[in-house]
């Protein structure tokens, strides 16, 4: 607390820094507002931070290699340290980036940074996308961050596309390839945005200037900017909470940001960043001299690409190579244009997931408590049905890998692949309901009949009985803290006049979807007062 004596010492130096910024900047007030303000705590908020971190580990990284690499498509003979190459023609992408691998101090080290970091960055958005969606915090007044959030996944894909195209080696040319093909299996203009695109005919001398004004400029740019927006809204909406004791809609449970979150965020990055930083320097990724430098009349069979863009490739590769020549003498090829409908639909339905579930409840509140998975057995059965689904597409993007590793024929897989596509998601969704059921089915006995001790108990009368200890109030109250949805009923079959009501398609699919998530079959009834009470009062309590 402030005395006189406090009040008449001279200001030090750093407090006349901060008088300074303050008359320019007003942060006292910015800082007293917002520095205390409250964050709940869990670990799983922290794959957020992650996303963040790696993202700035890539900035870092990748300002320090813009440095040496030259985004140029113009041939030279190669002259440097990495002899195997010597005297073989090359583009200078390919050249500056055998340069960066060999000559720049630190270079090699930094190139494997930047990729292990977007390697990371992208696992980490896709498990925080899952933290959110399987806690239900994409909710009401979450949508639009939701939306924020899913451009910066999709833009994150972009921006490690276009990025490990550029050093221009024979895996990146592939890869590049493979994306004009996918283009020009666009009916009617997919020729003209390919040419558009590679300015002419594959390669051309375009493609990786063009990439590189999209990689380091265009997309980051935006992503940054989406960035920003997204932890605004997260600052304003403020972090949803689990449920517990103490917490409800309308307030947050925690700890400060200042000193409390500051400290463990800062700590953190370095975290990251040295995790990442001792993963670079010990596993080699995107070796680019084991294959040479891109030819168009080569292709790389081993040619993979990142695990974010697995599941297109293996879209591809499932897809029977079905075409059709019309009669004007197109050919409209099937076999890339239903993959690229796919790859474009599902993002666009897990994108709008938020506005399909609250229109299926109608409900227009607020929600700032977390669902635990469980408590919401279709929507987490949707999640893990999906997940299941881009692993289908993966085992089909490795189909090569699988055959040549485990020594099985990669048509058997292709099939596995085939079938398991359509098959695979709806088994592994009516498993995930069924546990999601049983797990709802054991808090239930929990909090009516309390937690098995392991006590076993002779009766006078002889019945051995297991001792069942009552839950305590906080964790009872947590078990039963969730709200219950009832299915939606159908609108009466008359109207107020007497007259037959006709029921549109999509008031019937809607009640139908209702029921199903929120009927008998997609949830158990939580237990209530009335069934606590009268399972505790009398006997049977054991
Ligand atoms: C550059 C990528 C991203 C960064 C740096 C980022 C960062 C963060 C951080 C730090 C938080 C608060 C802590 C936490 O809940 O983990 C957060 C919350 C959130 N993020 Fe992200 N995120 C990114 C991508 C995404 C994606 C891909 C989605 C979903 C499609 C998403 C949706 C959300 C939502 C809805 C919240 C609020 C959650 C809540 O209040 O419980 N974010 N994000
Ligand atoms: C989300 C953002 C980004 C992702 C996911 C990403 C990813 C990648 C990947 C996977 C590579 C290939 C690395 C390799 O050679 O093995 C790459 C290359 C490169 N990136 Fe990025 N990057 C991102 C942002 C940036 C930014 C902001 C810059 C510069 C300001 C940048 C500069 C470069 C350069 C110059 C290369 C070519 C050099 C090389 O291949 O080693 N990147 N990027």
């Amino acid at each position: 607390m402030a005395t006189a004596t406090d009040s008449r010492r001279p200001a030090s130096k750093g407090e006349k820094v901060a008088d300074w910024a303050d008359g320019r900047l007003g942060i006292y007030g910015l800082a007293k507002a917002n520095m205390r303000k409250i964050f709940p705590d869990h670990w799983s908020f922290m794959l957020g931070e992650i996303c963040l971190y790696s993202f700035i580990i890539i900035i870092l990284t990748g300002v320090y290699l813009t440095l040496f690499f030259k985004p140029s498509m113009a041939e030279l003979v190669y002259d440097g340290s990495y002899g195997p190459m010597n005297g073989i023609h090359m583009t200078e992408a390919y050249a500056s980036t055998l340069d960066i691998s060999f000559d720049v101090r630190g270079g090699l080290l930094v190139r494997q940074i930047h990729h292990w970091a977007a390697l990371i960055f992208i696992a980490a958005m896709a498990v925080h996308m899952m933290r959110v969606f399987f806690t239900g915090a994409f909710r009401k007044p979450r949508e639009i961050n939701w939306l924020f959030g899913f451009l910066l996944l999709v833009l994150g894909c972009i921006a490690g596309f276009t990025g490990y195209s550029l050093p221009d080696d024979l895996l990146s040319g592939t890869g590049v390839r493979f994306m004009q093909g996918a283009i020009m299996g666009m009916p009617l203009v997919g020729t003209y945005l390919a040419m558009f695109l590679y300015g002419g005919e594959f390669p051309g001398d375009d493609v990786i200037p063009r990439f590189f004004s999209i990689h380091v400029l265009l997309v980051p740019g935006i992503m940054l900017g989406l960035l920003v927006a997204h932890l605004i809204l997260v600052f304003y909406h403020k972090h949803t909470q689990f449920a517990g004791p103490g917490r409800t809609n309308k307030n947050v449970v925690g700890m400060p940001l200042l000193p409390v979150y500051m400290a463990k965020a800062g700590g953190f990055f370095f975290l990251v960043f040295g995790v990442i930083t001792v993963i670079a320097g010990a596993v080699t990724i995107n070796p680019i001299w084991v294959l040479g430098p891109y030819r168009p009349d080569q292709v790389s069979t081993g040619a993979q690409p990142d695990w974010y863009m697995g599941w297109t490739e293996g879209m591809i590769r499932m897809m029977p190579g079905w075409e059709w020549v019309i009669p004007t003498g197109h050919t409209i090829n099937f076999g890339v244009f239903i993959p690229l409908m796919v790859v474009g639909v599902i993002p666009i339905a897990i994108a709008l997931y938020p506005f399909f579930e609250s229109w299926l409840t109608g409900d227009k509140r607020e929600h700032h408590i977390a669902d635990r998975p469980r408590n919401v057995p279709t929507r987490t059965a949707f999640g893990v049905a999906w997940l299941s689904w881009v692993f289908m597409c993966m085992i089909g993007g490795g189909n090569d890998l699988w055959a040549t590793h485990l020594h099985l024929s990669i048509n058997s897989i292709t099939w596995f692949v085939r079938i398991g596509f359509f098959v695979v998601p709806p088994i592994v969704f009516w498993i995930t309901r069924r546990i999601c059921l049983g797990l709802q089915r054991r808090d239930r006995d929990k909090v009516l009949h309390g937690r098995e001790s392991g006590i076993i108990k002779r009766l006078p009368h002889g019945e051995f009985i297991e001792v069942h200890e009552p839950l305590a109030q906080e964790e009872m109250h947590t078990l039963t803290a969730h709200e219950q949805y009832r299915p939606l009923e159908a609108g009466p079959k008359v109207d107020e006049n007497g007259v037959v009501r006709k029921q549109g398609v999509v008031e019937r699919v809607r009640t139908k979807l209702s029921k199903n998530y929120f009927g008998d079959a997609g949830q158990i009834p939580k237990p209530t007062a009335e069934e606590y009470r009268e399972v505790t009062s009398g006997h049977g309590h054991h």
